[in-house]
């Protein structure tokens, strides 16, 4: 007779089955749930990085670096070990709650359950209060010893190199909204030195809006969307921001610079980065000297065109996140020059009549020459968007021996706001100790407790001087590394909430830049305000906008006006005549392609050969080839297939810096290059050429990019109205003439000779 058995046995009998034997008929998907769990001793997936594969560079095939990030590295849920709960107890089972029998109520003592739901309900942290959305890479700086005179900073030093971490950013949006808006870019830097971290804050442009720290949440109140609908997300297209810039005229200089092309960068890679503060350096003799610092991009600066950035922020909100990551991901590694415009530090704190303490104004490139410092290179993707780009807490107080501030008034709050902001952001004081805020040098604090605190200190003394904790920590000098701020005299003087006289000039700045500016920047100066002043709904504002246009230049105010269907004013101050600084415009030159995208666009199996051996030719040139077909999958015409990485549905003209056509697909044509019978009677069948493929050329035509074709391509051209003799069009006989003529063209980024004005 056998002996009944206690449920509990039973039930736990089950369970044991249930791990022994997790595979049920049907649902073996490997990692599906309920599939056979892998093993430590049988991985199924290799657990280590892959070994970089630079042959097949391109966004679909991007495999992870292997690179060593300077980062520790927490492992959890990794392939090939055991899951565990957060206590490291292993887990059989994490796809169904502990209950009373198959359809009976959860019960409370599911630990498992509650730990896995308590983690995510916590799983979100505020976002930053401004530049919430960002994206950033590691990389390293590298010192030419050109700063040795003037700074004692020890990463300065010829051959000195540090690790940076580089976070860029917009400033308006939230943390989901598009990369591709108007707005000024955020460009902060974190060196780890060995003197302690240096964060250097700065943005994609030179000047700042307001004089003084105390209108910052003013600004940003105004700048973000309305409060009572949340709207507009990530733009300064609406009526608040249009009123306090107007109101607060300090605020022209800075929103010229975003109406221009400066606030619709191409990429990170292709944007200057700017201190925007004067600076003072401290030199090994003490010698004080004043700086602006300067980040000049390898690539020049670039920008998308209004219509582009438009489509882009619709078609892949994630453009630049992308952009930056896939680059650094195929090799095209970015770099900047850091740059020191000097200035003497006398009493008054003015270089050539500018007051380089009022953060509205330049000095230019003319009156004082940049002088590179160091090479920055940004060359590992983060592993963890959370634990890197988002923790990461730069702050303007973090200063090292060598580099201290001045008495600029914005400088001087943005000293406060950052750690204050950063105590609700990160969730207490102790976020410098996160891997991404450490620094590389000795810390030896009195710091204690705290939410989060990670350090077990010993001793019982936190304090100094002691007796207790068998020596207390002593003090530096000067000679031993000390941070000493430059014993600068503070003038006597009566409290006064006033700012100095020269801040009162707010427009012959604006009239410099926009002097500056060649012709076709111009058009789209005059197109971005028209823009964004039609999307105001109170014509108070729109007038008063009007008016501060008149103060910059009769032309832009007339032209705008235009468009606004208002009437030109006249200007209400003197207009300034500047001498026009040529090194503000970001037209002209020539530049490297590193990294540019070619997109090659084939009608199916047909020249496989040309397109393979172009897209080789691509990839040698350090940039990305994609190639675009009818469908997905590979190409295969004789046995050496090509992967196909857009088709004509997922593929639009902004992902590319420049179009490549090997063929003229006709529409509905498939993989082959057969034409789907059934849209015979389409329009774009009477024209020939899918139109999927016409958008695109006629898009990359519309916006100045570089068109090249050889075989049936130059139909492909001549179908969609493209001449083949047009500025930045170039038709060959063989591919490998086509790309190179075509990578000549994309060294001056567009062809402005043919840019159509309005967008
Ligand atoms: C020259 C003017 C300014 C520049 C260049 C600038 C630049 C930046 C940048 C680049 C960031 C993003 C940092 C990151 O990637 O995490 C940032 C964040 C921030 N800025 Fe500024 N900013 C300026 C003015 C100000 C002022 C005047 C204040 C306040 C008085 C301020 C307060 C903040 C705050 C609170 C954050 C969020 C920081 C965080 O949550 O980690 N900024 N700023």
């Amino acid at each position: 007779m056998s002996a009944k058995k206690n449920p509990v046995t039973a039930a736990a009998d089950k369970v044991v089955e249930k791990v022994q034997d997790a595979v049920r008929p049907g649902n073996e998907i490997p990692g599906a749930p309920g599939s056979r769990p892998p093993t430590v001793e049988e991985p199924t997936t290799p657990s280590g990085p892959l070994p970089p594969k630079p042959d097949q560079r391109g966004p679909d095939t991007y495999g992870p670096t292997g690179q060593e990030t300077g980062v520790p590295q927490k492992k959890v849920a990794q392939g090939g070990e055991r899951l565990t709960t957060a206590q490291g107890a292993r887990l059989y089972d994490t796809d169904h709650s502990l209950k009373a029998g198959p359809r009976g109520p959860v019960l409370l003592q599911d630990h498992h359950l509650r730990e896995k739901i308590t983690h995510f309900d916590h799983e979100r942290i505020p976002e930053r209060v401004v530049h919430a959305r960002g994206a950033a890479a590691h990389g390293v700086f590298q010192g030419y010893g050109a700063a040795e005179g003037i700074s004692k900073a020890a990463f300065l030093a010829k051959d000195v190199e540090t690790p940076v971490f580089v976070r860029f950013s917009t400033v308006l949006g939230s943390r989901g909204s598009a990369d591709t808006v108007r707005d000024t870019r955020g460009f902060a830097t974190k060196f780890y030195t060995t003197e302690g971290v240096f964060d250097l804050v700065g943005n994609n442009i030179p000047v700042f809006f307001i004089q003084d720290a105390i209108k910052f949440p003013d600004v940003i109140h105004a700048g973000k969307p309305h409060p009572d609908r949340e709207i507009p997300q990530a733009q300064s297209a609406h009526d608040t921001f249009w009123d306090f810039v107007t109101l607060h005229t300090e605020a022209t200089h800075h929103t010229l610079w975003n109406m221009s092309d400066r606030g619709i960068p191409r990429s990170y890679r292709m944007m200057e980065g700017f201190g925007v503060h004067t600076f003072r350096l401290v030199n090994a003799e003490g010698a004080t000297t004043l700086v602006k610092f300067h980040w000049k991009p390898k690539l020049g600066v670039h920008s998308q065109v209004w219509e582009e950035a438009q489509i882009t922020a619709g078609m892949d909100p994630d453009f630049h996140r992308r952009d930056l990551a896939d680059a650094i991901e195929s090799g095209a590694h970015p770099q900047w020059e850091l740059g020191v415009q000097t200035f003497p530090d006398t009493e008054d704190q003015t270089f050539e009549g500018i007051d380089l303490l009022d953060p509205t104004k330049i000095v230019p490139e003319e009156l004082a020459p940049v002088r590179p410092i160091g090479l920055l290179t940004l060359n590992a993707n983060p592993s963890n968007y959370f634990a890197e780009t988002e923790q990461v807490a730069f702050h303007l107080g973090n200063l090292v021996p060598g580099i201290d501030v001045t008495n600029d008034p914005l400088l001087q709050g943005r000293l406060f706001s950052y750690l204050d902001t950063q105590i609700t952001r990160l969730g207490g004081p102790n976020f410098p100790q996160l891997p991404v805020n450490r620094t590389h040098a000795p810390v030896n604090d009195m710091l204690r407790d705290g939410m989060h605190q990670t350090a077990v200190h010993s001793g019982v003394a936190p304090y100094r001087p002691n007796s207790l904790d068998g020596g207390c920590p002593f003090l530096a000098g000067a000679d031993t590394g000390a941070y000493i701020e430059v014993p600068v005299p503070v003038p006597s003087a009566a409290k006064v909430r006033e700012a100095p006289v020269s801040f009162d000039d707010h427009f012959s700045q604006p009239r410099l830049f926009w002097l500056s500016m060649t012709p076709t920047e111009r058009e789209h100066i005059v197109a971005a305000y028209t823009f964004e002043l039609n999307k105001c709904y109170e014509t108070a504002v729109k007038e008063r906008a009007l008016l501060v246009l008149a103060n910059i230049d009769g032309e832009l105010c007339a032209q705008v006006a235009t468009g606004l269907g208002l009437p030109a004013p006249a200007p209400t101050v003197p207009l300034a005549e500047p001498q026009p600084s040529p090194a503000l415009s970001q037209l002209g030159g020539s530049w490297p392609t590193d990294g540019r995208v070619i997109g090659i666009v084939t009608a199916g199996d047909q020249d496989l050969t040309g397109v393979r051996a172009v897209r080789r030719a691509v990839l040698d040139a350090g940039m990305v080839p994609l190639v675009i077909a009818p469908t997905g999958g590979k190409l295969d015409q004789d046995g050496e297939p090509v992967t196909v990485q857009r088709t004509f549905a997922t593929a639009r003209s902004t992902e590319f810096d420049a179009v490549l056509l090997a063929g003229a697909p006709a529409p509905g044509a498939d993989a082959s290059g057969a034409r789907d019978a059934k849209v015979e009677d389409d329009t774009a069948v009477a024209a020939g050429i899918d139109p999927r493929v016409l958008l695109l050329i006629t898009e990359a035509y519309r916006h100045g990019k570089a068109l090249g074709a050889w075989a049936d391509g130059a139909d492909a051209l001549r179908t969609a109205g493209v001449a083949p003799d047009a500025p930045g069009v170039v038709v060959a006989d063989e591919p490998a003439a086509a790309l190179s003529a075509l990578t000549g063209l994309l060294a001056r980024h567009r062809a402005w000779d043919r840019f159509e004005p309005g967008l």
